[in-house]
């Protein structure tokens, strides 16, 4: 079989139409989205994203503000920063790039930020709403991909969903959101001694390694629906992710190309939980 390619990019152009015009809608009321992005540091990488960030808010009326601190910001400095945002009643979404440099510790940040801006969906109220199936800010990257697999109708209720990969931003959340969709999810990881033997058996595989050509042809199994979460920059510059993409796309019946994937869901997702934030979380 030959797989049908989702377009991440696509798919993101599509929603961030309607987004433009609920944002809109929003400005009549006197409501205006705003995300504020905290960026510690001079990380190339995170540079690049949070200006993508800078753009797709713009691109949907959104307001962004990028605060950048240096790379010796202290933890108290960046606990404080954030608490101003917090009690700034004219920002709405909060998101401090990841990663922080070594002398800040992660989680505090997470944990400072009011679950009620909290747009990373990162805080732990949220994570626990999320796990209870109440309403809750959601990952954007785990959003994004539910979002894909809806998008083309695919089941995920009694499907088997193989997750390879277990980090708090994308591993665990991805594979409770498709818990929640009634999915049978098995989480595979660096320690995993079977991995081929399980990923076989993945109806929908999300692979989110973080290694070039971890998922081959011979993990995947015929009629699969592949989802590639993985960013891996090649020595000329280039992005690949986690699949060997032309082998898998003979096996799968979707598959999602990196770049053009889950990476342009992820942005969106974030626009659409700085619109939930605005008109304010249940
Ligand atoms: N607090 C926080 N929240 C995040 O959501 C967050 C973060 N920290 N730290 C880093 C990761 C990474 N991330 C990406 C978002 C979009 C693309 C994306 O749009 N990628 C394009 C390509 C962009 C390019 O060419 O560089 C694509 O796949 O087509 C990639 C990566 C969000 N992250």
């Amino acid at each position: 079989m030959a797989a049908e390619i989702i377009s991440g990019k696509d798919l993101a152009h599509e929603l961030r139409l309607e987004m433009k015009q609920k944002v809109s809608e929003l400005n009549d009321r006197g409501i205006y989205p705003k995300l504020s992005v905290i960026l510690v540091g001079d990380n190339p990488a995170s540079k690049s994203y949070v200006n993508g960030k800078k753009k797709a808010c713009k691109e949907t009326g959104i307001l962004s503000d990028v605060i950048e601190m240096d790379s010796d910001t202290t933890e108290a400095q960046l606990l404080q920063q954030i608490e101003l945002l917090n009690e700034d009643p004219s920002v709405h979404g909060i998101l401090v790039q990841l990663p922080l440099p070594k002398q800040i510790r992660e989680q505090k940040v997470i944990d400072t930020i009011s679950f009620e801006k909290d747009v990373d969906g990162f805080h732990p109220i949220n994570i626990g709403r999320m796990m209870t199936g109440e309403d809750a800010f959601l990952p954007c990257t785990p959003f994004g991909i539910i979002t894909m697999l809806k998008s083309k109708n695919i089941p995920i209720a009694g499907k088997h969903a193989v997750v390879v990969g277990r980090s708090n931003i994308v591993g665990k959340p991805v594979g409770q959101l498709l818990l929640n969709e009634h999915a049978t999810v098995t989480y595979c990881h660096s320690r995993t001694s079977n991995l081929q033997q399980l990923t076989q058996q993945a109806d929908i595989l999300i692979a989110a390694v973080g290694k070039i050509n971890a998922i081959r042809a011979e993990h995947i199994k015929e009629g699969a629906v592949v989802i590639d979460v993985g960013i891996n920059r090649l020595e000329d510059g280039s992005l690949t992710g986690d699949v060997d993409f032309e082998a898998a796309k003979e096996k799968a019946s979707y598959i999602t190309p990196v770049p053009r994937g889950v990476g342009p869901m992820t942005i969106t997702m974030l626009l659409e939980n700085t619109i939930k934030a605005a008109k304010g979380l249940a």
